[in-house]
């Protein structure tokens, strides 16, 4: 008994000295190994990386985005290479439908993104390909795809407007203080999209902190993730992790605080029994899949990813577009009044089918602002894009709606001009190529939100001009700054005041030189 003891005692002895030698060499080898790793990859010379790495392009450009955009206007095929992040970039249609269709198996989402996002998105739809995407698809295609998803998108957005949103600004309207129309814009789309893929009242929900601070969580969790991606490499990022500091101890937790709600949302869709109803957690649910909690927890996070920040997106921009534009939101009203009228509260699915202009303003303001401004995939074995660049296996290809809306060779002498009429022939909206327009995406991964999301921009967009006037706080010329994150956000929100649209206002506006 003696002996034991005293030879567990060594025992615990020597792992602590193991452990401890192990951990004071990591430590002094480690800055040799992360300088060798980043070595190789910071030697690139050319001029591209080199901006890249010192961040010149800071001196010209306010966002990276805009740089991006000005080297690839620049670039005789539309595609540049950034050697440093191993990532080819293009804005040329031809390798957009390459990566996407053609050669759709090899450009997968792959592990090294999968596994920036990972901590965050966990196996949710977006960070996944192969068994555990097809699953998800089918699952949510089968909610969303359905035939009268519109028409219920409406009823569910509509329940919104009425009994939130109208009330809400007609409160702001009386305010001499701006009011921040990008979180309201959130706020507004996190509901929708609780109602509609959870089948859920957020105000129901019994959580242990404010709404808003897991709104907070689950930005602060977007930036930082992605963030990740704009390291030189990995290591760096992985390191902080291992140690739990800096941007990392900040990552984990907000992780734990969106987890708390994604909790909350799976415990009160059990409360109120799964199996009686149809929505897109339930159906997941009752699947008789093998999905564990954390499974359910991934699946929750990503719905809400996408269902609530990339709308947020597309309203604020487009609102910001047409306050800059009295003429877009002179037209937007004049066909307001010709299809839906005066007087009516809430506009019907078949007067919403109607306004084509609205549609094509919604589309053009995108094109613009896409609310994800560039997407990558991994190559799995080297290959050949239509333009002729090469891509290496192992390395990231990137397609960017956001400089594919900028380019002439696309969309004209006057691709920077907002012009709604470019998507209109005899006022009927027409459809593009969605390789030349991937704000969805396209191909087998196409956006599956796509039909709610378009209910849901044009029936709160209508709903807010009819009734209001929004008045920008920022200058005509000034620049937005995005933040840094997975879907595109202003650094600053958008501030405006909010005025009840008088029939006058307009003419008036209209008049000024
Ligand atoms: C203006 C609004 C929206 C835009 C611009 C948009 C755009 C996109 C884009 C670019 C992707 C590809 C992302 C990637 O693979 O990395 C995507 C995927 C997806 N979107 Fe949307 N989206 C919008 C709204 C929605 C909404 C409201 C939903 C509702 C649930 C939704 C559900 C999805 C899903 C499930 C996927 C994954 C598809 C797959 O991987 O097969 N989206 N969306």
């Amino acid at each position: 008994m003696e002996f034991s003891y005293f030879s567990r005692f060594h025992e615990s002895w020597f792992c602590i000295f193991l452990w401890s030698s192990i951990l004071i060499l990591v430590i002094l080898f480690l800055p040799f190994f992360i300088f060798y790793s980043l070595r190789r990859r910071l030697s690139c010379n050319c001029e591209i990386c080199q901006a890249y790495v010192k961040s010149k392009w800071a001196d010209q450009f306010t966002n990276l985005c805009d740089w991006y955009t000005y080297i690839l206007q620049n670039s005789p095929s539309k595609t540049i290479h950034i050697h440093v992040l191993n990532n080819t970039i293009t804005a040329n249609p031809d390798n957009v439908e390459y990566i996407l269709r053609t050669r759709f198996d090899n450009f997968p989402k792959g592990k090294p993104f999968s596994s920036i996002l990972g901590d965050f998105l966990g196996r949710g739809i977006f960070n996944v390909d192969g068994d555990l995407w097809r699953f998800q698809k089918k699952m949510a295609s089968l909610e969303l795809g359905r035939v009268s998803v519109r028409a219920y998108a409406l009823e569910v957005v509509n329940k919104e407007i009425d009994s939130r949103l109208i009330t809400l600004l007609e409160l702001a309207s009386g305010w001499e203080d701006e009011l921040d129309l990008q979180t309201f814009f959130r706020q507004l789309s996190f509901d929708v999209i609780c109602r509609f893929l959870f089948g859920l009242d957020p105000g129901s929900l019994e959580l242990s902190l404010p709404l808003s601070k897991f709104a907070v969580a689950f930005d602060l969790a977007s930036k930082l993730s992605a963030e990740r991606a704009l390291e030189l490499s990995p290591i760096v990022w992985k390191i902080r992790r291992l140690l739990n500091i800096g941007s990392e101890k900040e990552l984990r937790q907000a992780i734990k605080i969106v987890n708390m709600l994604a909790q909350e949302v799976i415990r009160k869709k059990r409360d109120m029994g799964f199996l009686q109803q149809n929505d897109l957690l339930s159906r997941f649910m009752s699947s008789g899949a093998n999905i564990d909690e954390k499974f359910l927890r991934d699946i929750v996070i990503s719905f809400l990813l996408a269902g609530r920040d990339t709308v947020a997106s597309a309203l604020t921009s487009f609102f910001r577009l047409v306050a800059h534009h009295p003429e877009v939101e002179a037209s937007l009203l004049a066909e307001a009044d010709k299809i839906i009228g005066e007087n009516v509260e809430l506009a019907s699915y078949e007067q919403i089918r109607e306004l084509h202009y609205l549609h094509a303003a919604i589309y053009e303001s995108m094109r613009l602002y896409p609310p994800v401004q560039f997407d990558s995939k991994y190559c799995l074995q080297d290959d050949l894009l239509p333009d002729g660049s090469f891509v290496k296996s192992g390395t990231r290809v990137t397609y960017h709606p956001y400089a594919m809306g900028r380019m002439e060779e696309i969309w004209g002498s006057d691709c920077l001009k907002f012009k709604p009429e470019r998507w209109l022939k005899d006022g009927i909206f027409l459809q593009q190529d969605p390789f030349r327009y991937p704000v969805f995406q396209a191909g087998p991964r196409v956006c599956l939100g796509k039909e709610l999301a378009l209910v849901e921009l044009k029936i709160v967009a209508i709903s807010v001009l009819l009734k209001f006037h929004v008045k920008l706080a920022e200058s005509q010329d000034s620049v937005p700054r995005f933040s840094p994150g997975l879907t595109s956000t202003f650094q600053d929100g958008l501030q405006v005041l909010i005025r009840p649209r008088s029939t006058t206002y307009l003419t008036d506006q209209l008049k000024q030189p």
